[in-house]
């Protein structure tokens, strides 16, 4: 759990963060979401005391980090940036046991944890084991980036705009694998994005700043059916209800429930892809297909409100 206590940070008497209280849960994704130069990779900086906040605290699972040397904080913190930061004269696998070497690790072990971890982003260990930086495409290199923060296990991540510098379907398929990930892994993230639909898409939470300060904090349901401010509203959208449902499979809202004669859908289908079924087909319900087993049914009302996250693989963390 990642506390922040009236932290504050200023560059002589202009503040980039004010007064933030805000606590990032365990084991879900927050989302630091606001318009350019709110303070968001300030905060994001100061968890990992890359910035030293001019006054306040932040608590890491309830010890004050000032009390912990920076080098052996970020050791249980993994930092992922858009540039990633690869070093070029590196092999793929050198990048990512950068930390495990760092650390002194079993050099055996390291390889077989390097092979794991490009697994888990979708990279091929025997194609991409011994290739160098300039040999990948954007999105692969980002791949690369998240195994190397991974590599050492920590249990915070800390993203800023990880996935911001590809383009469209590169970014999107980035972040299903991420979420898919962290289906997994349960790390407590905090991924600082000016991209809306990403927020809604991945963060369990979202943190909305706003000027330096928290706007509202709270599961995407929450700021998109209970606003706190006019700006949340004015930020998020008229469609972001919609959006939202774009970035979700109709498999999270499903729920038990008669399945016999409604039309079907299948479990990977968007959300609002099955709205626009519902619409077509005028009916009052779906019944949500993994192949040939019927997993539950989605109606009106189900849409509206968060997923259920009721079955299997779709857990959100409480
Ligand atoms: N080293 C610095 N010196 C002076 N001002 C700074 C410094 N770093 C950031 N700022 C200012 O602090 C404010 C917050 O910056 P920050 O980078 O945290 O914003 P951001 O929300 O991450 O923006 P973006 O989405 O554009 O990256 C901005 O007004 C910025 O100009």
């Amino acid at each position: 759990m990642i506390e922040l206590r009236h932290l504050e940070k200023r560059y002589g008497d202009r503040p980039a963060v004010q007064d933030l209280t805000v606590t990032f849960p365990d084991g879900a994704i927050t989302a630091l979401l606001g318009p350019s130069g709110c303070g968001k990779t300030t905060t994001l900086r100061m968890i990992n005391r890359l910035i030293e906040p001019s006054s306040g605290q932040v608590l890491l699972n309830g010890q004050d980090t000032r009390s912990v040397k920076p080098e052996v904080l970020r050791r249980g913190i993994g930092y992922v940036i858009q540039q990633v930061g690869l070093f070029p004269h590196l092999t793929v696998a050198q990048n990512v046991a950068t930390v495990p070497d760092l650390l002194g690790q079993d050099r055996a072990r390291t390889a077989r944890r390097v092979d794991e971890l490009l697994d888990l982003v979708g990279l091929d260990p025997a194609e991409f084991r011994t290739k160098r930086p300039a040999q990948l495409s954007g999105g692969q290199a980002q791949r690369v980036g998240v195994a190397r923060a991974l590599a050492a296990d920590p249990p915070v991540l800390l993203m800023d705009e990880p996935f911001g510098a590809l383009d469209p379907l590169a970014r999107e398929k980035l972040q299903d694998a991420f979420r898919d990930i962290q289906r997994r892994l349960h790390k407590t993230v905090v991924m600082v994005t000016h991209d809306i639909d990403e927020a809604l898409r991945l963060g369990d939470y979202v943190a909305l700043m706003n000027a330096g300060r928290l706007e509202q904090f709270g599961p995407p349901d929450e700021l998109i059916h209970a606003p706190a401010s006019a700006f949340v509203q004015a930020f998020l959208g008229e469609d972001a209800a919609l959006r939202q449902l774009a970035g979700r499979r109709i498999a999270e809202f499903a729920r038990p429930g008669a399945a016999a004669g409604l039309p079907q859908v299948n479990s990977a289908l968007d959300a609002r892809s099955a709205l626009s079924v519902l619409l077509r087909e005028g009916a009052d319900a779906l019944a949500v297909r993994d192949g040939e087993q019927v997993l539950g049914v989605v109606g009106w009302a189900d849409l509206r409100g968060a997923p259920r996250l009721g079955l299997p693989g779709t857990e959100r963390p409480q």
